[in-house]
């Protein structure tokens, strides 16, 4: 682990966000420690240096509002597929595709910071044990909370999956828009970026392939 991982999960620990026994809603949790200040203090010169007044009343709760808010954002860094699973495995003998379409995903890319957003297919053949359904949208979390680009969260998603379930086959695709070429840069506001992530018979049999893509595309994503 770098120093620099290191750092991160220092103040993400000092930030004390990132537990998921904690619940859902970032506000309910202390900042406290050096490294939430420096934040602050961070984004009040941000606030600086492009022309605004840090002091003026809307924006003398932002900097504490943005540290909190990209704590939440970037929380799956301290998350690991494995946990979130947890005991959700079950033996069965189901030999076919299970598929979860349309999991809404929220990440950010790590060119620019600004998010980028769509939908996650998942589907996965068993090899003697399902999984928990809810546990594949918490898989995504993991990895869609931290700076990303599409393309890597689509292979972690997968390489998780294979790694925890060891199925036959896992398929991911995923559907997004990234801002960072909507509101700058390009200004394209209607192109889609899709991707899919293919392990196991996946990749290898056509058949499988081929029922996986077309039901990944069955209807428009968003
Ligand atoms: N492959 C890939 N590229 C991404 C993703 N998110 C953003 N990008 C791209 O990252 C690239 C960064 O390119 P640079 O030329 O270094 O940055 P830039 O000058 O801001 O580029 P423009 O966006 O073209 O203005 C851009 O082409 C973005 O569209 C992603 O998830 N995957
Ligand atoms: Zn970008």
């Amino acid at each position: 682990m770098s120093t620099t991982r290191e750092n991160e999960h220092v103040m993400r620990r000092e930030l004390n966000v990132g537990g998921g026994a904690h619940g859902a809603d970032p506000d309910e949790l202390p900042m406290a420690g050096e490294r939430s200040s420096e934040y602050e203090t961070m984004v009040r010169r941000q606030l600086e240096l492009i022309g605004e007044d840090p002091t003026r009343d809307g924006l003398l709760k932002t900097p504490g509002r943005v540290a909190r808010s990209m704590a939440w954002l970037t929380r799956g860094y301290d998350l690991d597929p494995r946990s979130v699973i947890g005991d959700a495995l079950f033996a069965e003998d189901h030999e076919n595709m299970v598929m979860v379409r349309d999991i809404e995903m929220y990440s950010m890319c790590e060119h620019h910071m600004l998010p980028f957003f769509g939908k996650v297919h998942i589907a996965y053949i068993p090899n003697g044990k399902i999984v928990g359904l809810s546990k594949l949208p918490r898989v995504v979390e993991v990895f869609a909370r931290r700076l990303q680009v599409q393309e890597r969260l689509g292979e972690q998603i997968a390489n998780a999956i294979v790694d925890v379930l060891q199925p036959k086959g896992v398929g991911v695709v995923i559907e997004a828009v990234h801002l960072c070429m909507m509101m700058r840069g390009v200004e394209k506001q209607n192109s889609r970026t899709i991707t899919s992530s293919l392990r196991g018979l996946f990749r290898d049999d056509a058949k499988t392939r081929s029922e996986f893509l077309r039901l990944a595309y069955a209807t428009p994503g968003f």
